[in-house]
């Protein structure tokens, strides 16, 4: 086993308050770990610092091998990210946006005409080749930020809620590109606020309050809790 991701108590208070609490835990090459928590547990306080945007206060984390606290630039280049707020440009069509972000990370012009026809053709985008992003439908936007944050090869990609605002059908679409992705070995760090989703996790940890109050195989925590749904378990913690 291979961990791509290793938090040690990492921690982030601002003042007096502690906004992320100690994190303890582990991600292995190629798994699907879903990071959950209630608005304001801390979530995105924690992920700025596992892709080197915000050092820790106290604690680090190791990610794609670097250290967040001391190598933060090494982790930026080794990781993709997506987001829901931010991850294209609307202004710009698909062979200019791929051109962008894969010359971002030092991809030759080579390199960057081989992955747009790559794309083109594994997300069927061949209709939408002259038109600009925003003429894109939404779940067809989601895949193409998807595969852009994945133009380097990163070892690992961290999605904070990455489907936002689509039905589960096209949700259920998105993952089958992350089950993809994560089979050649791409490790996947993801929030959502979809319980649909959770499900589709490896193993999921719950935030509360800055703490992680559970992490596990979505079907232990269920067994854990005692309860049917990841969504009752939810419930149970955040209360
Ligand atoms: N720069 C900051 N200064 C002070 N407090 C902050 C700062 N950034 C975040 N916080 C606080 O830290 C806590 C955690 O915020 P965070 O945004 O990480 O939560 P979250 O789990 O990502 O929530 P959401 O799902 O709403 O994005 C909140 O109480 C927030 O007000």
């Amino acid at each position: 086993m291979e961990t791509t991701i290793k938090a040690t108590n990492l921690t982030k208070s601002f003042g007096d308050f502690t906004a992320v609490d100690k994190l303890n835990f582990e991600v292995e090459k190629g798994e699907i770990f879903g990071f959950l928590g209630a608005n304001g547990a801390g979530k995105t306080t924690a992920m700025k610092m596992l892709i080197g945007i915000s050092k820790p206060t106290a604690g680090d984390a190791m990610v794609a091998n670097y250290k967040v606290s001391t190598q933060a630039d090494l982790v930026k280049k080794n990781i993709g990210y997506m987001s829901q707020k931010f991850a294209l440009y609307d202004d710009l069509n698909i062979k200019e946006n791929i051109q962008f972000f894969g010359g971002i990370y030092g991809l030759n012009a080579k390199t960057l005409q081989q992955k747009y026809q790559q794309v083109v053709e594994n997300l069927g985008l061949e209709n939408y080749v002259k038109q600009l992003v925003k003429n894109l439908p939404l779940g067809l936007k989601q895949k193409l930020a998807f595969s852009v944050a994945l133009l380097h090869q990163p070892k690992v990609v961290f999605l904070d809620e990455p489907t936002g605002g689509v039905d589960p059908i096209t949700r259920r679409q998105f993952w089958e590109l992350i089950y993809e992705a994560a089979d050649r070995g791409t490790t996947i760090f993801v929030t959502t606020h979809y319980m649909d989703e959770a499900e589709y996790c490896d193993r999921i940890s719950m935030m509360v309050d800055g703490k992680i109050k559970a992490l596990d195989t979505p079907k232990a925590l269920k067994k854990e809790f005692g309860a049917e749904t990841l969504n009752e378990v939810f419930l149970n913690l955040a209360r």
